[in-house]
């Protein structure tokens, strides 16, 4: 390595004088300079013969992730590549995965402009006790309780697009639920009680937000990632003003219905030597994390709701059966109700197994770490896949079929498999949001299901599956769609 690097040195002096010849000749130094460290970095692992410089594998995991998944995997459970010059290791197995997310020393990895847009405070990048701590003042959010105060907003708002969408008669399921789910999530963190001119402005805000967090990463006047940070700082003054009403009402003991309402709840609860002085800067930030959460994950969850339950009628009957025996006569769902519709909820389950958003979620290690017997570099990109633990050999029984029944009492594959099931991660940062983001996807699930009958239209290579970052058809499914008498 000091070699190359001295190697390095001495061509630029002997190129002084600039000029295109010279630039090239830097530059091909530095090339051959940074694949002797990639090749001395991977050491005896498995990986591709050739990576190119610079960009490395970069055009193919955005062009054609499922060609590069697949040529990545024929490398066997652990293996090398290279992405923008940095080391990366791609973990299929699903037990090394795991001991990826539980790695203190494995962070989260998000985009370049996330961290610019949600800043340091933001929930995935806090680690240890002040982690640990703010986990644990988030547990109320999540409760039985919790989640009873939200299904009412999530139903309301549910049917309320339905409705629309049903007045057209056809629709873009990618298109459509993006916008039903911001409208969700506005709803469920922020309350039916702020009015909807300030929930309008704070959904479109977040969808500015929102197209920062994958652009070009440069922060200057007019680009798109300014933009988002200039969404986000409305964002924050939007939020301040939900916060203070809400203190308002929780301080005169109204009931509870947001989450917002929920933790100003929690907080005037508390001692007052043991509140967060900065309480609200906590609410605020979390809040976003939970806007960048939930978003595109749960859209992609609800886009392959509506294309499997087109094309397996069969499990879409069966969930009108088990609705129509449990509410005969259209009752508002509540947990109860829901705890007792075990296939609908096996059918969740399956639909997240069988297409899981976050198809890999990258981590950087800032620490030199093992991952099963390979010693991994310090600050190495770590792409540990939870699409393939979902696939892989020995895991859940004929992966390929979609088979709710996977999940029923006996076969209890969430139990022999449990390893296998990595859809919202493991360890210290598991998703806070898990049974929000099941209880939305069922509730859309029964909506439709009982309201609604509806048809896929296929397009030319539009069931090809990409990134958006989360998976998504290509075409994004085009759907008919009609009323539906509520029946069995
Ligand atoms: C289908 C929908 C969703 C999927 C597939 C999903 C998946 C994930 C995954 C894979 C992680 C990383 C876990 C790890 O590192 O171990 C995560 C973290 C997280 N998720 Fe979700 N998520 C979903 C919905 C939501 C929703 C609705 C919320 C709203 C509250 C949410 C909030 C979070 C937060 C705050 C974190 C970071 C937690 C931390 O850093 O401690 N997620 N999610």
């Amino acid at each position: 390595e000091t070699k190359v690097v001295s190697s390095t040195n001495k061509s630029s002096s002997s190129c002084q004088g600039g000029g295109l010849k010279c630039t090239v000749q830097k530059l091909s130094t530095f090339a051959i300079h940074q694949q002797y460290i990639l090749y001395q970095k991977k050491g005896s692992l498995p990986g591709p013969s050739f990576v190119p410089p610079f960009v490395g594998m970069l055009f193919q995991l955005i062009l054609t992730p499922f060609d590069f998944y697949q040529n990545q995997e024929k490398y066997g459970l652990i293996s090398w590549t290279s992405i923008l010059n940095k080391f990366v290791l791609f973990v299929v197995d699903a037990e090394m995965t795991r001991q990826v997310f539980k790695e203190e020393n494995a962070k989260l990895f998000l985009s370049l402009g996330a961290k610019k847009i949600l800043t340091e405070k933001a929930i995935p990048y806090i680690e240890g006790v002040p982690h640990r701590q703010l986990r644990k003042q988030l547990l109320p959010l999540f409760t039985i309780r919790a989640l009873s105060s939200y299904l009412p907003i999530q139903e309301a708002i549910v049917n309320e697009n339905i409705q629309s969408w049903l007045k057209d008669g056809k629709m873009n399921a990618r298109n459509q639920c993006r916008d039903l789910n911001m409208m969700v999530s506005t709803g469920v963190f922020v309350g039916s009680n702020t009015d909807k001119t300030m929930r309008e402005e704070i959904a479109k805000n977040f969808f500015i937000m929102n197209e920062g967090f994958l652009c070009f990463p440069i922060d200057l006047p007019g680009t798109t990632l300014r933009k988002a940070i200039r969404a986000r700082e409305r964002l924050v003054e939007l939020f301040t003003i939900v916060i203070e009403n809400s203190r308002k009402r929780m301080g005169q003991g109204d009931k509870p219905e947001s989450l917002i309402d929920l933790w100003v709840e929690y907080f005037l609860s508390c001692d007052e030597s043991e509140r967060d002085e900065l309480s609200n800067d906590t609410i605020i930030y979390t809040l976003l994390s939970f806007m960048f959460a939930s978003q595109d994950a749960l859209t992609s969850s609800l886009v392959w709701t509506v294309r499997l339950m087109a094309q397996h009628p069969d499990v879409l009957a069966r969930v009108r059966a088990e609705q129509f025996r449990l509410r005969p006569s259209n009752q508002k769902l509540n947990l109860e109700v829901m705890r007792e519709a075990t296939y609908t909820r096996q059918v969740v389950n399956e639909i997240l197994r069988f297409r899981p958003p976050a198809v890999m979620v990258p981590h950087e290690n800032i620490e030199e770490i093992k991952v099963g017997d390979i010693v991994v570099p310090k600050h190495s990109l770590i792409l540990p896949s939870i699409w393939s633990a979902h696939f892989q050999d020995g895991g859940f029984k004929d992966p390929y079929n979609f088979d709710p029944d996977r999940f029923n009492s006996e076969r209890k594959e969430e139990v022999s498999c449990a390893k296998n099931y990595l859809v919202f991660g493991a360890g210290p940062h598991y998703c806070i949001g898990r049974e929000l983001a099941k209880n939305q996807i069922e509730v859309f699930l029964t909506q439709m299901a009982m309201t609604t009958n509806w048809e896929h239209v296929p397009t030319a290579g539009g069931d090809e599956i990409i990134f958006g970052p989360t998976i998504f058809p290509k075409d994004g499914c085009n759907i008919t769609i009609n009323p539906r008498n509520y029946s069995a």
